[in-house]
């Protein structure tokens, strides 16, 4: 990656390899000792970025300064200090939101009543292609000989798509009540933005929506009309086992932020569990359905849950967007459904649903960093005869397995880089329950 700032700003550093990672996961879990096969899912360099977040940076011109508009920056922290650095370009972001944030500095430092108090700016991104330009598979995966011979290692190493094309949705949060001069001035912004950047590279950008956030206010504007249920949306496509699969990712929920690794964790889960006897799934930390809608079809029935109400609506409409029909999602928290499954509580909000119809052989979660913990919550989990257990942070996975491998085996462990340049590691693990 060619970045002017790397290991300045608090984002990413060179120490942080890829070849590290695995090696400190090997030490962390005894991998070699498991008997599990061993998954490497290996990003691309730069350009994988979803969603990033910057503050804004002002520099006054100095010569006069009465009349001039101070430069706009993005900024980041910088590494290990207490101030902020200008951030030019950030190289990991997907190439089309670098198009766009191009474009977009300029644009905002000219008017004043676009930059005025203007705090801080979050994109997110989309892979939006064709089913002729997607990659039709994942490349064929080489022995991992970084380790030692005996880890039955298998690398994938994903490249950057040959053909860029991406959804935008650029969020502005502002210290001001935004007012009706901010309105027609910000509505114009899709548009142009749209025209600066077809003028650098054609057909990279294809939607572009502009937020505007304040304290109890959100104004959104597109360069498109729109249903106004899905105008803060943007559309991803997602190869998955060579099927594309359509989310409207939500701007200010939760999606994964590499959107290469979030396609191979995707396939990862949906080809392990080919060999497996499946009847229905429970998902639990659902987020916008990602992995419930791209394993759907492995299933009977899902049923699919989430503590985030808007998350939890969206998950219906993602199904829709598929023509999945065996989809039931259910705003519940992780304890909540595990009370409601095992029967110590009904729901208003399970209303219609017949929970006792379900015949679950696996669940898939992925919870928050702070893992399960719970021993209630890993009893209930240690029920189901798979687990597909998608892990952020390999701290709390490690102790949420010292009690799962009580009843589990793991059959497969993988590692993704969805943050790389960073200490950050993504796993997945297929656990099958011991006979
Ligand atoms: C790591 S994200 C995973 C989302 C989803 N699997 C995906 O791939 O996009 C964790 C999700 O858990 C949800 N969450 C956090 N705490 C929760 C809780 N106590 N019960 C249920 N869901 C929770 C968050 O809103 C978030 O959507």
């Amino acid at each position: 990656m060619v970045c002017s700032v790397v290991d300045i700003c608090g984002g990413c550093e060179r120490s942080n390899t890829l070849e590290s990672k695995v090696r400190e996961l090997y030490e962390c879990f005894n991998i070699g000792a498991l008997g599990s096969r061993f998954h490497l899912y290996a990003s691309p360099d730069s350009g994988y970025r979803a969603r990033g977040e910057f503050r804004i940076y002002r520099e006054s011109s100095g010569v006069d300064s009465t009349n001039a508009l101070p430069s706009l920056y993005l900024s980041m922290s910088a590494k290990g200090k207490n101030s902020r650095i200008k951030i030019q370009n950030c190289p990991i972001l997907l190439p089309a939101l670098q198009s766009v944030l191009q474009a977009l500095l300029p644009l905002l430092q000219h008017s004043n009543i676009l930059s005025q108090k203007l705090y801080a700016i979050e994109v997110l991104g989309s892979r939006f292609s064709t089913q002729e330009h997607l990659p039709q598979s994942l490349p064929k995966p080489t022995a991992m000989t970084w380790l030692d011979s005996s880890s039955q290692g298998l690398c994938y190493a994903i490249e950057p798509d040959e053909w860029q094309c991406s959804d935008v949705a650029i969020t502005l949060i502002y210290h001001k009540r935004l007012d009706s001069t901010y309105e027609q001035a910000a509505r114009e912004l899709p548009c142009a933005l749209k025209a600066l950047c077809e003028q650098a590279v054609p057909k990279m950008v294809r939607e572009i929506t502009i937020v505007a956030r304040s304290k109890n206010q959100k104004l959104c504007f597109r360069d498109s009309i729109m249903d106004s249920s899905v105008q803060d949306c943007i559309t991803d496509v997602v190869q998955v086992c060579g099927k594309p699969y359509f989310y409207l990712r939500k701007e200010g929920q939760f999606c994964q932020p590499n959107a290469y690794m979030n396609a191979c964790m995707l396939s990862f889960a949906k080809s392990m569990i080919q060999a497996h006897k499946r009847v229905d799934l429970l998902e639990m930390y659902g987020g916008d359905g990602n992995f419930s809608i791209a394993l759907a079809e492995c299933f009977n029935k899902v049923l699919v849950t989430e503590v985030v109400k808007t998350a939890s609506a969206h998950i219906s409409r993602n199904a829709l967007l598929n023509n999945i029909t065996n989809i039931t999602s259910v705003r519940l928290s992780g304890a909540e459904t595990m009370s409601a499954l095992s029967g110590e509580r009904e729901f208003y909000r399970l209303k219609g649903v017949d929970i006792s119809s379900f015949n679950f052989s696996h669940i898939l979660i992925d919870p928050p960093r702070s893992g399960i913990g719970d021993g209630a919550m890993l009893a209930f989990i240690a029920g189901f005869s798979y687990i597909i257990y998608i892990s952020c942070n390999p701290a709390s996975l490690l102790k949420d397995l010292q009690v799962l491998l009580q009843t589990h085996s793991i059959e497969n462990f993988a590692l993704f880089d969805q943050f790389p340049h960073t200490h950050h590691k993504e796993c997945a693990l297929i656990l099958r329950k011991q006979a």
